[in-house]
């Protein structure tokens, strides 16, 4: 066997180290949900009367989520860790060096304004927080980081209110600012009560990414779509009930957000052997790998380009092309993409070359 043969063979039955120096852009992945166990002790040292533990092994037992509703209590005592302008400058400078390391070159960050406000951050200093933690990743670290505000949709219309505020008014609005989205639990908080507020922000030229379709079914990713404009679906999961549905979101090139490990951690999907994105690939939907909160869920995106190779039975140019699915599906400018892009085909054919 030549070289090539070897680590071709090897790379479909162990695709770790191609994962890890694959350049990868990240679509779906939240702010406080991306505190690792190292930036929770950080934050929990400045903040000692907090009820985060900080010990690994109890931080592990403490992130075992026995619901979604469990999961998002335990996510809010996270976000209380996040109190002063440093801390949120803290934070994202940090989630970019973790992302850095696995050769994440772009990657859109969920932000929940919301929930920092209203615990008393000014809104300008969370602003410049953000943006000077973007600017000095992106210098240091080479990562690029754009922002997606989301409503904490069971906070209830005053959150949206004041998300779309945040994002709207030009004192404010950050640079790094590309999108708007809704996340948080989908039972009882249906989708079209928030058209207004989707509506201000495309206005004022955001992209529409909602969560939909994580905890309940196919329906919440149509009323998505028709009522929010989606140009993406956090998650869609339940999608692969509806093949209607599928074949919409196929022809008109709305990408899923898909996160494997996220959806057996908060217990939407039972085992990874029976999540759908197999369906949706099948379907000619545009899939998307991501790790939603990966601390919290024991993952990272290396991971989770891991689960797709195996559950999606993909070799090296397999890979590529998920990786390039993010590309496309991104808020990049068109020079950006075809940048990112190349880098993905020149890494890939020089793993592969003799
Ligand atoms: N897998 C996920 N699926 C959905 N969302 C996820 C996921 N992971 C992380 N989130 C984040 O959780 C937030 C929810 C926060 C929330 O519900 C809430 C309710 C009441 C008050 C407050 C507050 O701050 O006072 C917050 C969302 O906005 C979203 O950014
Ligand atoms: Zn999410």
């Amino acid at each position: 066997m030549t070289d090539h043969d070897q680590r071709a063979a090897a790379g479909v039955r162990d695709p770790h180290a191609f994962i890890a120096g694959l350049p990868k852009a990240e679509l779906h992945v939240h702010h406080v949900g991306s505190a690792s166990p190292r930036i929770v002790s950080q934050l929990a040292a400045r903040h000692p009367d907090s009820q985060v533990p900080t010990d690994p092994e109890a931080l592990a037992d403490f992130f075992t989520f026995t619901d979604f509703a469990h999961f998002i209590k335990v996510y809010l005592s996270v976000v209380d860790l996040i109190r002063t302008p440093e801390d949120v400058r803290l934070l994202t400078y940090e989630i970019a060096r973790d992302m850095a390391r696995q050769q994440i070159r772009y990657a859109e960050l969920t932000i929940t304004p919301f929930s920092s406000t209203r615990r008393g951050i000014d809104a300008r200093a969370f602003m410049d927080a953000i943006e000077d933690a973007r600017k000095s990743a992106e210098a240091e670290f080479g990562t690029v980081l754009r922002w997606c505000f989301d409503i904490p949709g069971e906070a209830g219309l005053e959150s949206a209110e004041e998300t779309v505020r945040l994002a709207t008014d030009d004192r404010l609005r950050p640079e790094g600012l590309v999108s708007f989205g809704l996340g948080g639990p989908e039972i009882g908080v249906p989708r079209p009560q928030f058209k207004p507020y989707f509506d201000r922000a495309i206005a004022a030229g955001l992209r529409s990414v909602p969560h939909a379709g994580e905890t309940t079914g196919p329906e919440t990713v149509w009323d998505a779509l028709n009522h929010l404009r989606a140009e993406r679906i956090g998650h869609g999961t339940s999608s692969a009930q509806d093949p209607g549905l599928l074949a919409h979101l196929a022809e008109q090139r709305i990408a899923l957000e898909v996160c494997p490990t996220s959806n057996i951690a908060t217990r939407a999907v039972r085992t990874l052997d029976e999540h759908p994105v197999k369906e949706f690939v099948r379907a000619g939907v545009l899939v998307t790998i991501n790790s939603d909160d990966p601390p919290m869920f024991g993952t990272d995106l290396n991971s989770e380009y891991a689960v797709a190779a195996r559950l999606l039975d993909l070799d090296e140019w397999g890979l590529a092309d998920l990786a390039k699915n993010a590309v496309e599906a991104s808020f990049l400018d068109p020079a950006g993409k075809a940048a990112l892009a190349a880098e993905i085909d020149t890494y890939t054919s020089g793993w592969l070359a003799p």
